[in-house]
């Protein structure tokens, strides 16, 4: 496991922002503040809105280092599927990168990980970077069992191609997510760790720098810690997102 895990070298750190279902157009001076002040920072930005402001988000940041993404697609390039949108849709649009399992989805739309592997698959294929999510509930970790269900869902959510550009994976302790508690830093570790190791495993020097972001209550007042903590690539960041001045104060500290 040492020398597996002594073969990472620590990539850019990347801060992706997932507004989930919030902000209409007149959000999108949020999203203009961030790019004006994206040259002046040391890590990675992406902000993923819903769909409805995609195309006008990407517009917005073309000439900076702000990249956007969405939240969600469909595993199919195209065909009857109501209300859905493909990979390929977003590339269109001027998306870059995609979200791919969160729990939220995982939770209210039955998401399994093969469905997660599935969309991620498309999302390849449409030149897209998928930013995969897994996470354990309260339950699972009180039971002890949270190192090996994040495994199990890595190894079923990651198709086989995924690599370093492509893919960066978001843990995302259930209990976290909008709550304001965060794991203490060595639990983030020891999961960082263990998550590393298996992609090490798997997808040799790819896995060994594929970016792991922690999610899960970050704020600027927390995120040096976070970020200090080995392995930890950078975040996904929720409700902090929705604001520049909050969302740059996380950046900042990357
Ligand atoms: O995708 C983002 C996560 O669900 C974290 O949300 P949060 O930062 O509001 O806790």
């Amino acid at each position: 496991m040492g020398a597996l895990l002594q073969s990472h070298t620590a990539p850019r750190k990347l801060i992706a922002g997932n507004w989930k279902m919030n902000g209409v157009g007149a959000a999108l001076a949020e999203i203009e503040a961030m790019a004006a002040a994206a040259e002046r920072l040391s890590c990675d930005l992406v902000l993923c809105p819903a769909f409805t402001l995609i195309e006008r988000a990407a517009g917005l940041v073309r000439d900076t280092p702000v990249r956007i993404g969405a939240q969600d697609c469909h595993a199919q390039p195209a065909g009857a599927f109501t209300g859905d949108i493909s990979a390929d849709m977003l590339a269109d649009a001027g998306a870059s990168h995609v979200i791919i399992g969160h729990s939220e989805r995982r939770m209210a739309y039955a998401e399994a990980n093969e469905q997660v592997a599935a969309k991620a698959l498309a999302a390849y294929r449409a030149g897209l970077t998928a930013i995969i999510c897994v996470g354990e509930t309260e339950a699972q970790r009180d039971a002890g069992r949270a190192l090996d269900i994040v495994v199990a869902q890595l190894s079923a959510s990651l198709p086989d191609g995924a690599t370093a550009a492509n893919t960066a994976i978001a843990y995302e302790p259930v209990w976290a997510i909008g709550t304001g508690r965060v794991p203490a830093e060595a639990q983030i570790a020891d999961m960082h760790a263990a998550m590393r190791q298996h992609l090490s495993a798997r997808f040799g020097m790819e896995g060994g720098q594929m970016r792991l972001l922690y999610g899960g209550s970050v704020k600027a007042a927390n995120a040096a810690d976070i970020f200090a903590v080995p392995h930890v690539d950078g975040a996904l960041v929720g409700g902090a997102s929705l604001k520049a001045a909050d969302f740059l104060g996380i950046a900042a500290a990357a």
